[in-house]
C-alpha cells in the first residue's frame, strides 16, 4: 500500500526580522501564504529507509538521512517507539530547490502526514505540529497551508483569513541561496543598528482579508531582501524586469533567490511571466495562485 500527500510552496508576504537571539535564531513576524506549486510525497512500506526524487531539480535534492522528509519519518517513528522506519519515500518535486519557497519543509510535512497515515499511528494535530517545529521553522506552516502569522522563529502559527484569490509569478533563479547565510548577511548589514521588535502589519491583514491585490501589493515587505540582494546583486535586475512588465509589486521570496511578483489578475500574471522569461534575468518563471491548502492526503 502507498500513501501520497500533496504539499504547497509558500511566499512570505511580510517577513519582519528582529535581532539575533542567543540560540542563533531570529524572532519574526512572518506572514506565510501558501501558493499553488506543489511537491507530491509518496510513502510505501519497504525493508529499509529509502529515498528517491523526480522532477527538473531532482539532482539537487539529497537522498540520504539529511533529507528533511527522511528526518520527518525518523522523528515520527521515534515518537511512537517504532525504531528505524522501513519506508520508501518518493518526492515528485515541482517546488524550486533552495529557492526560499520552503520546498524541503513541504517535503517534511508531507512525509510526516503520509507516514502517519500509512502506519495508522493517528498522531494528534498538536503532536504533528510539535514534530514539524523540531524539523524546521517553516515546517508547521507547510502542514497547515492557507495563510498564517508565524511568531517566535516562525513556528508558532495563528491562521489568517484570506478573502480572495491572488495571482503570482515566481522567477526561479539559477542556483540557490543558503537560508543561514542570508540570516548571517542580515546580521552583518544591521551590525551597530538597533533592530526593532518585529511587528505584524494591520494593513497587510486587512489586504488578505479583503482579497484586494492592490492593497496587498502596497503592504508586501521582506526584511531579508537587502541581505539576499547583497549576496545576489543580479536579483535587482529580475525585480526590475517584472515591475516594468506590469507587476503590482515585486519582492524576494523569503530568503531567496526566487523573486515573487503580484499581478492584478490571471492575464496580467501570464504577461509578467512571459516578460520575465524573455528578459533572461531568471532561469524560468512560474505562475501560481494563492491561497493553497496545506498538506493533503490524495
Ligand atoms: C526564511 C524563511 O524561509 C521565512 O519563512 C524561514 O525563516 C527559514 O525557515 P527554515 O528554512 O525552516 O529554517 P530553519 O531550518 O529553522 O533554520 C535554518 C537556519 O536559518 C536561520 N534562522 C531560521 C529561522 C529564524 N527565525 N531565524 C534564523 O536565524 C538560522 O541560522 C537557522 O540555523
Ligand atoms: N526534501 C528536500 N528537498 C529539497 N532540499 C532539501 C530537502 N531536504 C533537505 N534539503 C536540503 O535543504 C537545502 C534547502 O532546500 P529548500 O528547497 O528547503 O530551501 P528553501 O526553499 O530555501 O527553504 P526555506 O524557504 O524554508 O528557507 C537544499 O539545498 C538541500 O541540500
Amino acid at each position: 500500500m502507498s500513501v501520497t500527500v500533496r504539499v504547497p510552496a509558500k511566499v512570505n508576504v511580510q517577513l519582519a526580522v528582529g535581532g539575533a537571539r542567543p540560540d542563533g535564531f531570529h524572532d519574526l513576524a512572518n506572514v506565510f501564504l501558501a501558493v499553488g506549486l506543489y511537491d507530491d510525497v509518496t510513502v510505501t512500506a519497504s525493508d529499509s529507509l529509502r529515498l528517491t526524487c523526480s522532477g527538473p531539480d531532482a539532482d539537487q535534492v539529497p537522498l540520504d538521512r539529511t533529507n528533511l522528509a527522511a528526518r520527518a519519518a525518523i522523528a515520527l517513528a521515534a515518537r511512537h517507539g517504532l525504531g528505524e522506519p522501513g519506508v520508501h519515500i518518493h518526492i515528485a518535486k515541482d517546488i524550486p530547490v533552495a529557492g526560499g519557497m520552503a520546498g524541503g519543509s513541504a517535503d517534511a510535512a508531507g512525509a510526516l502526514l503520509a507516514c502517519d497515515t500509512l502506519w495508522g499511528t493517528e498522531t494528534s494535530r498538536e503532536d504533528l505540529l510539535a514534530i514539524c517545529a523540531e524539523l524546521g521553522s517553516d515546517v508547521p506552516f507547510s502542514l497547515v497551508g492557507g495563510a498564517a502569522l508565524g511568531r517566535g522563529r516562525g513556528e508558532l502559527l495563528t491562521p489568517l483569513e484570506v478573502g480572495g484569490t491572488f495571482h503570482w509569478v515566481f522567477a526561479v533563479a539559477d542556483g540557490g541561496l543558503s537560508t543561514p547565510a542570508v540570516y548571517a548577511e542580515f546580521d552583518r548589514l544591521t551590525e551597530g543598528v538597533a533592530v526593532p521588535e518585529p511587528e505584524p502589519s494591520p494593513a497587510l491583514f486587512e489586504a488578505l482579508r479583503t482579497g484586494d491585490p492592490s492593497a496587498l501589493a502596497a503592504a508586501l515587505a521582506n526584511d531579508l531582501q537587502p541581505a539576499a540582494l547583497s549576496l545576489r546583486p543580479s536579483l535587482a535586475e529580475t525585480l526590475r524586469a517584472g515591475t516594468e512588465a506590469g507587476a503590482l509589486a515585486a519582492l524576494v521570496s523569503g530568503s531567496g533567490p526566487t523573486t515573487a511578483f503580484l499581478a492584478k489578475d490571471a492575464e496580467a500574471a501570464t504577461a509578467v511571466a512571459e516578460a520575465l522569461i524573455a528578459s533572461a534575468t531568471c532561469r524560468t518563471a512560474r505562475v501560481a495562485v494563492s491561497p493553497a491548502p496545506g498538506a493533503t492526503v490524495l
